[in-house]
């Protein structure tokens, strides 16, 4: 039997290359969060715990995918930006994101003991995924203030939303009390109400966490060729074995040019 009968449905497939020239940043996000960080026992309104383990999984990916320049994570969600150039997987934007996404989600299982060694892992996780292109580099820093700021209003909320609820508000009362206020009057209750300066909170808190690789350029190396190559005088570039650069793992503020001009490798790897 022959399978030629069978191969038409290989058109079935639609291609999905990212654009050229775009910068392909792959994004995922716990499903039900809500729900497992209950379950859980998340510390509120930020566990370090699962914050750390975040960003233990996005190093995995990092160690994994070597053109993904900086990822950037808060709350249950990470961001992985590919560089401009990346032939990874043809582009293919559902290869990109199925294999961050898996092994983002299976780092997060196997490193769960090393961050909760009194926890028990209740049930599997599962995390979304996609690829969004950003054809311009002010594109690619502004998804990124936009996550940044999410994280800041997030935590803002959150942060007074239970200060008020552990001083005996109920949630309900609470989230009534908060109704309509601006981000200068959550300021002034917990400074007013609960003497707690915002500006103090940790910063992987109020900024989350961006993950680079040290130096400009991975480093590679030749491993020693075998004794056939080296007859042969094989040794080609793709004999050259990449050493992942170490990850640097910041709390810092990626919005302004700041951070930018101290790694502007970043915008041209
Ligand atoms: N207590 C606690 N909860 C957290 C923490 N980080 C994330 N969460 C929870 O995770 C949720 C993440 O929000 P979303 O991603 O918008 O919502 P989700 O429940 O995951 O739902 P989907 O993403 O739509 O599946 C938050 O609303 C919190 O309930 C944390 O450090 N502590
Ligand atoms: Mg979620
Ligand atoms: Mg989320």
């Amino acid at each position: 039997m022959t399978n030629s009968q069978f191969e038409y449905v290989r058109k079935f497939e639609l291609p999905d290359m990212c654009l050229p020239n775009c910068w392909p940043i792959v994004r995922i996000d716990g499903k039900n969060f809500h729900k497992f960080s209950h379950k859980h026992e998340f510390e509120k309104p930020n566990d370090a715990r699962a914050l750390k383990l975040m960003s233990r999984a996005a190093q995995e990916v990092m160690n994994g995918m070597v053109d993904v320049v900086l990822a950037y994570g808060q709350s249950d969600e990470y961001s992985f930006v590919f560089k401009k150039s990346t032939t990874s997987f043809n582009r293919r934007a559902s290869k990109l994101s199925s294999l961050v996404v898996s092994q983002f989600a299976s780092a997060y299982v196997f490193h769960w003991k090393s961050f909760f060694p009194d926890k028990e892992l209740l049930y599997p996780p599962a995390f979304d995924a996609r690829t969004v292109l950003y054809p311009s580099d002010k594109n690619l820093r502004d998804y990124l203030s936009w996550r940044q700021v999410d994280c800041h209003i997030n935590n803002l909320q959150n942060t007074t939303f239970w200060a008020l609820v552990h001083s005996g508000l109920t949630p309900t009362d609470a989230q009534e009390r908060l109704k309509g206020t601006l981000a200068s009057d959550k300021n002034e209750i917990l400074f007013a109400q609960f003497g707690i300066n915002y500006n103090n909170l940790e910063q992987i808190f109020r900024k989350g966490t961006v993950v680079i690789r040290d130096k400009k350029k991975p480093q590679t190396f030749q491993p020693a060729a075998t004794a056939g190559e080296a007859k042969e005088n094989k040794r080609t570039e793709r004999g050259k074995k990449q050493i992942p650069t170490p990850l640097l793992e910041l709390h810092v503020d990626v919005i302004k040019d700041e951070f930018w001009k101290i790694y502007p490798h970043l915008l041209d790897p």
